[in-house]
C-alpha cells in the first residue's frame, strides 16, 4: 500500500480564495445535491448546523433553481432555548435563509418548544420526527440524510459533540441531549455520529485562520481521535470539507480541484 493510498470515500478537501467564493461555491455544490437527490426520489433531506452555518447559506437566496417545497430540513443540533431565542439555531437559520425564499414551514422540523424543561423527552420528541420522515424510505438502522452541513469548533468539536464527552460513544440513539456544554448555552440536543455518518453527503464548512491549526490536527492526524475527525461517513457517503485559504494554511492533507 502507498503512503498515499487512500480508501474511496476519504475526505474530499477544496479551499477557496476568500470566504464570498466558499459560500458562493457552497450554494452551487447544495443546488446540485438537491437537484440530484430530488430527480432520483421526490426530496432532499438535510440537516443543517449553528455556528457561522446560518449566515453562509444565504448563498442560496438568488439561486431560483432551488425547488424549496421537496426540501425536508433537520437541525444536526440545536440550543434547548425557545425558537425565538437569540441562541436558537433554528432561528438564526430562518432569519438568514427560510424567511427569504418559498419553503413551506411546515418542511422545516424544530424541536418542539412545548418540551424544553424535560430534556429527555426533547431530544426523544426530536428523535421521533426523524424515524417519522425516514422510517420505511432511506433507513433501516440509521436515517441516511441527502446532505448533512458540520461546524468545527477551536477545541475540535462538531455538532454538540464535544472532546471526551461520553456521547462520542454514542452507538444506538439517533438524537441525544447534553446539559455540560462547554459551548453555551449548555443545554442542547444534538444527532449523534452513527447519524451524521449514515449520510449520503456530509460538508464541513471552516473559515478563517482561527481554524489553521484545528483543521491540520483533524484532517493531518485523524488518530487524535477529535470529534470532528470522527466524522467518517460508510460507504458510499461522502464527507467534504469547504474551507477558505485561511483556515487551509498549515494542512499538509491533500486539496482537490472543485468540480460539481
Ligand atoms: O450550534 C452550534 O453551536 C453548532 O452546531 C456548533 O457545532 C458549531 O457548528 C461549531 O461550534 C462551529 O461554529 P462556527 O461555525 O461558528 O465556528
Amino acid at each position: 500500500m502507498s503512503a498515499h493510498h487512500q480508501p474511496p470515500n476519504s475526505p474530499v478537501l477544496v479551499s477557496f480564495p476568500d470566504k464570498d467564493a466558499l459560500q458562493t461555491n457552497l450554494a452551487a455544490f447544495i443546488s446540485k445535491a438537491q437537484k440530484d437527490s430530488i430527480d432520483k426520489k421526490g426530496r432532499f433531506t438535510i440537516a443543517l448546523s449553528g455556528g457561522s452555518i446560518p449566515t453562509i447559506l444565504r448563498g442560496l437566496i438568488p439561486d431560483n433553481q432551488i425547488k424549496w417545497n421537496h426540501w425536508q430540513v433537520f437541525y444536526v443540533d440545536e440550543r434547548v432555548v425557545p425558537l425565538d431565542h437569540p441562541d436558537s439555531n433554528h432561528r438564526a437559520c430562518a432569519e438568514n435563509l427560510f424567511s427569504q425564499v418559498p419553503i413551506p414551514p411546515a418542511n422545516i422540523h424544530t424541536i418542539d418548544p412545548t418540551l424544553l424543561d424535560d430534556l429527555e423527552e426533547l431530544s426523544d420528541s426530536y428523535e421521533k420526527k426523524l424515524i417519522h420522515e425516514f422510517a420505511q424510505k432511506d433507513a433501516a438502522r440509521f436515517p441516511v440524510f441527502d446532505l448533512i452541513l458540520l461546524g468545527m469548533g477551536p477545541d475540535g468539536h462538531t455538532a454538540s459533540l464535544f472532546p471526551g464527552h461520553e456521547l462520542l460513544a454514542e452507538e444506538d440513539r439517533w438524537v441525544a441531549y447534553i446539559d455540560d456544554s462547554p459551548k453555551p448555552p449548555p443545554k442542547r440536543i444534538t444527532f449523534t455520529f452513527p447519524v451524521i455518518n449514515h449520510a449520503a453527503r456530509v460538508v464541513f464548512v471552516a473559515a478563517g485562520k482561527e481554524k489553521v491549526d484545528m483543521i491540520s490536527n483533524v484532517l493531518d492526524h485523524p488518530e487524535k481521535g477529535l470529534p470532528a475527525a470522527r466524522v467518517k461517513p460508510v460507504f458510499p457517503g461522502q464527507l467534504y470539507w469547504f474551507v477558505d485559504d485561511a483556515a487551509a494554511a498549515k494542512v499538509d492533507y491533500p486539496r482537490t480541484p472543485f468540480k460539481l
